[in-house]
């Protein structure tokens, strides 16, 4: 089963997804990785800007049938059968995102994807089998600890448990609008 772990960047994706991957028994797979490996996209900065399609094509013909958990922002886009979208309170992406020196624009622009539900919708979109998991307050391992009960309990959707509208204006500063 090929478990994809996504959400907006900082939000803990790559920290639940090792855990979770070592758990369950499965290979731990880093998106971005996978594709520099096979040469797709192109590098802007730290960034690699790829062909979604492209990549969704590599992922299913390389990893389709194996028991693999995929880390990555665009996971969600990939064939995969089960999507966990992890969500923190927005704030928190601003702390992680300034303590990691993005630039301030870039910082606000994922404060803004966090807050309008931007990946779970997407995944949505993409897939039936996807479970939401509010990350905040919660250390690594409380969050694997939930994923895996949802797992084992058959969960195969759970959507809608984080509407960050409600701490909106705890959130203002922290939006492009502030600047
Ligand atoms: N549940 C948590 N509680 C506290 N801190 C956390 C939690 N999960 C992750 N972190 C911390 O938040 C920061 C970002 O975590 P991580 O790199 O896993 O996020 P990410 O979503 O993979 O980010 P990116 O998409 O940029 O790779 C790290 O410093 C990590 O230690």
């Amino acid at each position: 089963m090929i478990i994809a772990v996504t959400g907006t960047p900082g939000v803990g994706k790559t920290t639940v997804a090792k855990r979770l991957a070592e758990i369950l028994g499965y290979e731990y797979v880093d998106l971005k990785e996978f594709a520099l490996k096979k040469g797709i996209g192109e590098k802007k900065g730290d960034e690699l800007e790829v062909e979604v399609d492209e990549l969704a094509y590599h992922v299913e013909r390389d990893l389709k049938g194996q028991d693999v958990v995929l880390d990555g922002h665009l996971s969600h886009l990939m064939p995969v059968d089960l999507v966990i979208v992890l969500r923190a309170h927005p704030k928190l992406i601003w702390e992680r995102l300034k303590a990691r020196g993005y630039p301030e624009e870039k910082v606000r622009e994922n404060v803004e994807a966090e807050l309008i539900d931007l990946i779970l919708v997407e995944a949505v979109d993409e897939h039936e089998n996807v479970i939401e998991v509010d990350t905040t307050g919660k250390d690594p391992q409380e969050v694997v600890n939930e994923i895996l009960n949802l797992i084992k309990s058959g969960t195969k959707r759970r959507v809608g448990i984080v509407d960050w509208s409600r701490v909106y204006d705890d959130v203002v500063p922290y939006l492009r609008l502030s600047m």
